[in-house]
């Protein structure tokens, strides 16, 4: 039987007009790595970018798109990714030149070379930790801040998660989860979690800032570059096709791969560890300072040996086996990686129908995908393999795993293993000053307006005795006492909602790695 379902919004608003990247913008400033690589990308085709290989004209973004060669060699001049602190990709292989293609069965992926490490919680962090900056994005139930450690001074997101609303949409469950699988993963691209706390009212959990922006935002600006333009007219692709592009803001064939290539890995190295991850979407995939990706929002992972039943995710993106309420397994992320290929190509998602989920759920059903003629014969094909209702057929989930999906032709050129250690450029760089608290590449928000850290009974401790953690006299006390002045009318009082909290509070004070963490460039 399928649980309780929860479903989240699908954004569509265009990128804010007033968004940092538009020509009034102060000038970017090029990020250089630890070792000191500059990225080669730019130099040998698109030369109508920027030194940042990327340009702005209009908020609209001009994307380098790569070459077959600069997906399968590009090596980088050796040198850490100043963003991670090495233990991301400690395990990196020596480097080779050359781009031969290898098939991804013979080469070392990220799922083979990281491993998830084990995790000190020594429970030290709380918010007087950190100076509290601006909104980065908001979600269901809170909000992300960007927040600076007064420590160490660097920046980090801190998402923060009310525990009213946690309770009231009846995700106390899953948001355990969130915290959970975040603090299981360990890969280059995921985004690091460093650790949670809790107050009275909120759950905090304190993150890597990711600070390129939403891979979304930048679908919404971007714009194939001139480069493009005689890519695809030298590919016979016509002139008229050409402008549709622009005006459906989608991706070059060969970002859009580039991008899912990135994503694949993730998956891969997800899957391997039992993990679903139920919510791929663009939204959810930011971009670092070197415009790799890292995967955030682990609302919806779960650890699912075999079947779950849950209803979740974003309509646009959800299997058809889960619309239909069947038990399903890790393919539904297999299909999620098929029409986010499929919106990145066209800047839309297959099944989309005026907003409304409910005629989404039948188009999903219906599973009539439209192909448009500039899709590439290549990336059509893996899309009907993955986006297919036929389990038995749906890439990823065949014998072969996760390799079928990275040995399909549309992903002949990809190097994978060079790809897991960042050792590809990107084909966009964020315009972005690193390790300064640089958000100029989110969409502002109105502020919170109730302060955090309020000493205050918790109103939901109480619910700490359903779990195996005994309560002082005292902290029993005070949560009915919490209790008896929570407002009633909230749903969370309701006999039924008490059976779904659960907020164990020793599972909300961990951390990773405490005296190194906070030290990560
Ligand atoms: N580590 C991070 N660094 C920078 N920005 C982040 C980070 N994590 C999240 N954000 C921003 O905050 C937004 C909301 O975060 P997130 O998706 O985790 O919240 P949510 O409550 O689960 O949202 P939703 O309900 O819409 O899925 C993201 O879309 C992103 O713009």
């Amino acid at each position: 039987m399928p649980t309780l379902g929860f479903l989240k919004k699908k954004k569509t608003k265009e990128h804010d007009p007033n968004s940092p990247t538009s020509p009034t913008d102060s000038s970017p400033v090029t990020p250089t790595s630890a070792g000191g690589h500059k990225s080669s990308l730019t130099s040998s085709s698109a030369n109508t970018l920027s030194s940042t290989n990327s340009s702005s004209k209009g908020g609209e973004t001009m994307l380098a798109s790569h070459t077959t060669s600069q997906l399968t060699s590009a090596p980088r001049s050796g040198g850490q990714d100043p963003l991670n602190d090495g233990s991301l990709l400690s395990q990196a292989e020596p480097q080779t030149n050359g781009s031969s293609v290898r098939p991804v069965s013979t080469i070392s992926t990220a799922t083979s070379s990281q491993t998830a490490a084990s995790r000190t919680t020594k429970g030290k962090y709380s918010l007087t930790d950190f100076t509290l900056k601006r909104t980065l994005g908001t979600g269901s139930f809170g909000r992300v801040h960007l927040v600076q450690s007064n420590h160490n001074q660097r920046f980090y997101a801190v998402k923060v998660l009310k525990k009213a609303q946690v309770v009231k949409m009846k995700q106390v469950e899953h948001t355990n989860d969130e915290r959970r699988m975040l603090q299981k993963v360990k890969h280059a691209f995921l985004v690091t979690l460093w650790g949670t706390f809790q107050d009275s009212k909120n759950l905090y959990m304190v993150m890597d800032f990711v600070e390129g922006g939403e891979l979304f935002s930048l679908l919404r600006k971007s714009q194939v570059s001139q480069l493009d333009y005689f890519e695809y007219y030298y590919q016979s692709y016509t002139l008229i096709e050409y402008l549709y592009s622009r005006q459906e803001k989608r991706f070059p064939n060969p970002v859009a791969k580039f991008y899912a290539a990135e994503v694949t890995l993730a998956l891969d190295y997800l899957h391997a560890q039992g993990i679903i991850y139920r919510d791929l979407k663009p939204e959810n995939l930011l971009l670092d300072r070197h415009g790799h990706l890292k995967i955030t929002d682990f609302g919806f992972a779960k650890e699912v040996p075999d079947i779950t039943w849950t209803l979740c995710g974003t309509p646009d993106y959800l299997a058809p086996e889960v619309v239909a309420s069947k038990g399903y397994n890790k393919s539904v992320d297999w299909w999620s990686l098929g029409i986010l290929i499929f919106e990145m190509l066209c800047g839309f998602t297959p099944f989309w129908d005026g907003g409304s989920p409910m005629k989404i759920y039948e188009n999903i059903l219906r599973g009539k995908v439209k192909y448009p003629p500039y899709i590439h014969p290549d990336a059509q094909d893996l899309l009907q393999r993955l986006i297919t209702p036929d389990l038995t057929k749906r890439l990823g989930n065949l014998h072969g795993g996760s390799k079928d999906v990275m040995n399909h032709a549309w992903f002949a050129e990809v190097t994978w293993d060079r790809l897991a250690k960042k050792d590809i450029d990107a084909p966009y760089v964020p315009p972005v000053q690193g390790g300064v608290g640089d958000a100029s590449q989110f969409d502002k928000y109105p502020e919170e307006t109730e302060k955090y850290g309020e000493k205050a009974p918790d109103p939901y401790v109480i619910w700490l005795l359903r779990t195996t953690q005994l309560l002082t006299l005292r902290q029993t006390r005070l949560s009915l006492q919490g209790l008896l002045n929570f407002n009633k009318s909230d749903e969370a009082t309701t006999p039924s909602s008490m059976h779904a909290v659960c907020i164990p509070n020793d599972g909300w004070k961990e951390q990773r790695d405490y005296d190194e963490s906070m030290e990560v460039e």
